[in-house]
């Protein structure tokens, strides 16, 4: 199986292309593929482009725990450059249909800008979802091994938690991240979650649990969710940099909480997977 891996601020994906391998992995060899030690190793596999005739190409994104995900900001910009390298695509914008709708890319810079329209923000209960009767999950208290954070969710295709605090690290993410994601009576369909540090009205620090993949070093579309907590808090602007532990994500919030995301995404290189890796049994996780 030939790959091409690419990453977005450390945050990186295994583009798996139709024309190469016309079967999209099974949940179970997306596991395998993924795995850091026993396979290629990434933080989730995009495979594309797809025929739709709803926009110019379709695109699945698979999570390293074999589940498919909605949406990806980072899967997105990487894709785009996918299909820019691959001279599918020009400096003109296209669309991308998503499980968690259709979004516009344009490639700039000759492939080292990509701008995204990821599509509007929500924060209400029934589209995130978030159980409970129906409201927008704005500042509601969560409780945590008998400690009390303050949460608002949201979704912008997929569903995030994000937690204000005065100091954010990858420490409290690792320890609160799987908590809040299986948090199933809360969250039906789990959830990403981001620990949120205010650091003045354009600029927030975030540190990201991914559902399905875990800590990671960037998110768009947690960088998306983020941003749009901090500016419905009152707390930033419409003009907003995400500073994750990768680097920096640029996003501007419409009047809609439509979001603009800008960002780069870098090619690795191509690579060809033994069909060995399949057979393998893997360890319990
Ligand atoms: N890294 C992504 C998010 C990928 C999907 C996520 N794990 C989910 O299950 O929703 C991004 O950059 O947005």
């Amino acid at each position: 199986m030939i790959f091409s891996k690419y990453h977005a601020l450390g945050n990186d994906y295994l583009v798996l292309d139709p024309e190469d391998c016309p079967q999209c992995p099974s949940p179970e060899d997306t596991v395998k593929i993924c795995h850091r030690n026993f396979g290629l190793g990434s933080d989730g596999i995009l495979y594309g482009p797809e025929k739709t005739d709803e926009a110019d190409f379709a695109l699945r994104i698979l999570n390293p725990d074999g589940s498919e995900a909605e949406k990806s900001g980072n899967g997105l910009r990487i894709f785009s450059r996918y299909l820019f390298d691959t001279g599918r695509v020009t400096d003109k914008p296209f669309t991308v249909k998503t499980l968690g709708g259709i979004v516009t890319c344009e490639v700039r810079d000759g492939g080292d800008t990509i701008e995204v329209e990821m599509g509007r923000v929500s924060f209400h209960s029934e589209k995130i979802p978030v159980t409970g009767e129906p409201r927008e999950v704005l500042d509601e208290p969560v409780e945590i091994k008998g400690k009390t954070w303050r949460s608002y969710a949201a979704t912008i295709g997929n569903p995030h938690v994000v937690l204000p605090m005065d100091k954010v690290s990858k420490e409290l993410a690792c320890e609160l991240g799987p908590i809040l994601e299986t948090m199933i009576g809360r969250f039906p369909n789990r959830t990403n979650v981001q620990l949120l540090q205010i650091l003045d009205r354009n600029n927030i620090k975030i540190e990201i649990w991914e559902r399905g993949a875990g800590y990671t070093l960037a998110s768009g579309s947690s960088s998306s969710a983020a941003a749009a907590v901090a500016h419905k808090m009152g707390a930033c602007d419409r003009d907003i940099t995400v500073h994750c532990p990768g680097g920096d994500i640029g996003i501007r919030i419409g009047e809609d909480f439509s979001i603009n995301m800008v960002g780069p995404a870098t090619r690795v290189g191509r690579y060809e997977m033994d069909e060995a890796v399949l057979k393998q049994t893997l360890p319990p996780a």
